[in-house]
């Protein structure tokens, strides 16, 4: 099995569950220490005021803010199709069961701003949670240190196009803290608990979210980031060299596998990697990233071989560079998201496809999907039986519940025909 990088989230989850009980104990106080050591800076309180979530929309460039508004329509037209209908089944004559779909009622949607800025993440959660129809949508990010301690302005002008009104200026681990326990501000705004925590992170975010499960609800772990790409021979090592650089552009922990059937390949890639990384802006993290344990070329003797190591590794992106791409990703079985052929690169996927850049990370896409419609949603049997079906089928409910030793099972069904019957001990 591939190795995942170092810095891990069980690594640090003993780490983060003394931050996560402080914001519980302490509120607001505890998220303005811990954004003063980790954001480098202490604002007068932590929700964003309405009025600047307006401001900052319109000081957007108009380029950035058009791109958001492709970003946003692109997105709701995908996930507007992930709409569920409720189901009634009629089991008998008398006796249906419906599942009903009912949103979450509240969720806390985090935009990550650490060593970079995502209000694209903003949209990748608010739209699949707006289009199955959640109420209440609160947004966190990190405090920067240039903007007086709010998020990003980007981080609000987003939010701002989307209809949310309730930002906070709160980052890592102490943000799932905050969004789980709730708090009030020091001007008296309250923050009030949320129901879920979604959205993607570092390992201290991945980690609070693993502290914090049960007591809320969770996606995916959508964790550092990783891209894989399958390629054979008919690949462009330009284009390949380009999209592993694009993902560990994230984060120095971020993966960026390759896996191919072709030495000649492999070697141009890396040549290509030498050369495009000396011209990149965030160069340094990129190196780390390539160089740690978590990158690298795997090389394999055909496809069939290629598709039992992607499908092992499970990766949160995975590109399919081959001949017949289309065929090659149909046998794919584990990935977050697959991007099919030359013109599928995953930076499209990141902001402008309409799919959802939030996904699953560490090999979680083996048994988890990414962000969508379905995270948002729970389904509600509703079981309605007439007498006369519940009466069809008690003969067959009271054996069951003898033969698991809990004969009040049986009684119960058994006691609206005047049936009842006395045990002995
Ligand atoms: N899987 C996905 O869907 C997906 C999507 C987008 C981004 N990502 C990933 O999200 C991550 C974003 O990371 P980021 O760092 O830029 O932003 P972030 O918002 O996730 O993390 C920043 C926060 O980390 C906390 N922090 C920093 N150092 C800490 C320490 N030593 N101890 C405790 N807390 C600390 C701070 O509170 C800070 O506010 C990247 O790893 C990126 O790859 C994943
Ligand atoms: N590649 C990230 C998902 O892992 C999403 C993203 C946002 N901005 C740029 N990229
Ligand atoms: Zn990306």
């Amino acid at each position: 099995m591939l190795p995942r990088a170092e810095m891990n989230v069980d690594a640090v989850v003993e780490r983060v569950r003394p931050i996560v009980d402080d914001v519980r104990d302490r509120g607001v106080e505890a998220v303005l220490e811990y954004g003063e050591r980790f954001d480098g800076v202490r604002s007068e309180s932590v929700r964003v005021p309405f009025a600047a979530l307006r401001e900052a929309l319109d000081a957007t460039d108009p380029q950035v803010r058009a791109a958001l508004e492709t970003s946003i329509e692109r997105a709701r037209a995908v996930h507007a199709d992930q709409r569920r209908t409720d189901t009634t089944t009629q089991v008998v004559p008398g006796g249906t069961v419906t599942e009903r779909w009912v949103p979450v009622a509240r969720v806390g949607l985090y935009a990550p701003g650490g060593l970079a800025v995502y209000p694209s993440s903003v949209v990748m959660n608010v739209v699949p949670a707006q289009a199955a129809g959640v109420d209440g949508l609160v947004v966190c990010s990190p405090p920067q240190r240039e903007f007086g301690g709010r998020p990003h302005p980007l981080i609000l002008a987003a939010a701002a196009l989307l209809g949310v009104d309730e930002v906070w200026g709160v980052g890592g681990a102490q943000a799932v803290a905050l969004l789980a326990h709730g708090g009030v501000d020091t001007d008296g705004a309250e923050l009030e608990p949320v129901d879920m925590v979604t959205g993607p992170g570092n390992v201290y975010v991945t980690a609070a979210k693993r502290v914090l499960r049960g007591r809320i609800g969770i996606d995916s772990e959508a964790g550092t980031t990783e891209i894989a790409v399958l390629a054979d021979h008919t690949a462009d090592p330009v284009h390949v060299a380009a999209d592993l650089i694009s993902q560990a552009e994230h984060d120095p922990s971020a993966a960026s596998v390759l896996v191919t059937t072709s030495v000649e390949l492999a070697d141009a890639v890396d040549a290509e990697l030498a050369t495009q990384v000396a011209s990149t802006k965030h160069d340094e993290r990129i190196r780390t990233a390539l160089a740690g344990q978590q990158s690298g070329t795997i090389l394999v003797a055909d496809l069939d071989a290629g598709i039992r190591v992607v499908d092992a590794y499970a990766a949160e992106h995975l590109e399919i560079q081959t001949q017949d791409a289309a065929g090659v990703a149909a046998r794919v079985r584990n990935a977050g998201a697959i991007f099919v052929g030359p013109h599928s690169p995953v930076s499209l996927g990141d902001y402008c496809a309409g799919s959802n850049h939030v996904l699953p990370t560490a090999g979680c896409a083996r048994h988890s999907s990414g962000l969508s419609v379905q995270t948002f949603l729970r389904g509600i049997h509703v079981v309605d039986y007439s007498a006369d079906a519940l009466r069809d089928v008690a003969d067959q409910v009271v054996a069951l519940a003898e033969a698991e030793d809990l004969p009040a099972h049986g009684q119960a069904v058994a006691a609206r025909f005047g049936t009842r019957k006395e045990w002995s001990r």
